[in-house]
């Protein structure tokens, strides 16, 4: 029943996000702002392979945002956050935030740029998580909140389309175990619980925030060599797009 609403839903969706943005193309629009995709779900689910789908020269790729919270002059600002985050969560967050407001602002030539995460995933789900599971003090929840709220309404952060990677909580623990990032190593499948209830309760329910775009579900539970199939769905989204070139 579920699968029959967001197949219905997306089918739907992508016909009125094509419509929609072939006027703009129409309209010269897509040349002064990119449409902006977000793409969002757990860790693992496969953002970067689904951006990495999408790479050709007119698509603004801004993918792999944990590489730049890796190294920040020489701290791991990502491996403290999992050592020990009731020292180091606001110090990650402001960064994540500062990184993310980067990103959101770059301006591009291309028609269609595409991020990996953003500002509101950083706030809805990574920060929830930490306050809900009172891993950082309620003080430095407000601070952040502040700054987040004052972000996105002095910036224009611009999101079009959200594509969610929508998986199981035990298909991505298997993935993460896999891969072995090493900051990851400790990472319980409680975590991974937590998060994909935050996701879900935001993307797909959304029930507790705001969406600042549509929503694309696509099943990302798929092997990955499998997910080609899902990643066409959106082709004609991106296709309207790129037709301005
Ligand atoms: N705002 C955030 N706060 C805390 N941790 C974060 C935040 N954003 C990402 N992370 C952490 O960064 C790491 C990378 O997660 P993320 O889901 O962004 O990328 P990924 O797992 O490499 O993506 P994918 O496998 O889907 O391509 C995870 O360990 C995650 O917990």
């Amino acid at each position: 029943m579920i699968l029959n609403w967001i197949f219905l839903h997306n089918f739907n969706m992508i016909r009125s996000t094509a419509h929609w943005l072939n006027k703009r193309v129409m309209a010269g629009a897509v040349s002064v702002k990119p449409f902006t995709v977000f793409v969002e779900g757990n860790i693992g689910s496969g953002k970067t392979t689904f951006l990495n789908h999408f790479a050709r020269p007119d698509v603004d790729l801004l993918s792999e945002p944990v590489d730049m919270w890796r190294n920040v002059e020489g701290h791991n600002l990502l491996g403290l956050m999992y050592e020990n985050p009731s020292r180091w969560g606001l110090t990650f967050q402001t960064y994540v935030q500062l990184t993310m407001l980067d990103l959101h602002t770059r301006t591009s030539t291309h028609p269609v740029k595409m991020m990996e995460r953003s500002i509101y995933s950083a706030r809805y789900c990574f920060v929830e998580n930490l306050a809900r599971e009172e891993l950082m003090p309620a003080a430095d929840y407000v601070v952040l909140d502040e700054w987040f709220k004052w972000i996105t309404s002095h910036f224009h952060i611009g999101g079009d389309l959200i594509v969610y990677l929508r998986t199981c909580p035990e298909v991505v623990f298997e993935r993460m175990k896999a891969r072995a990032r090493e900051e990851e190593s400790c990472v319980p499948l409680e975590y991974l619980r937590k998060l994909h209830k935050l996701h879900e309760d935001w993307l797909l329910n959304q029930t507790k925030f705001c969406c600042p775009a549509p929503v694309m579900v696509l099943d990302a539970n798929r092997d990955l060599s499998e997910m080609e199939e899902e990643f066409r769905k959106c082709e004609p989204i991106f296709s309207a797009a790129l037709q301005k070139t």
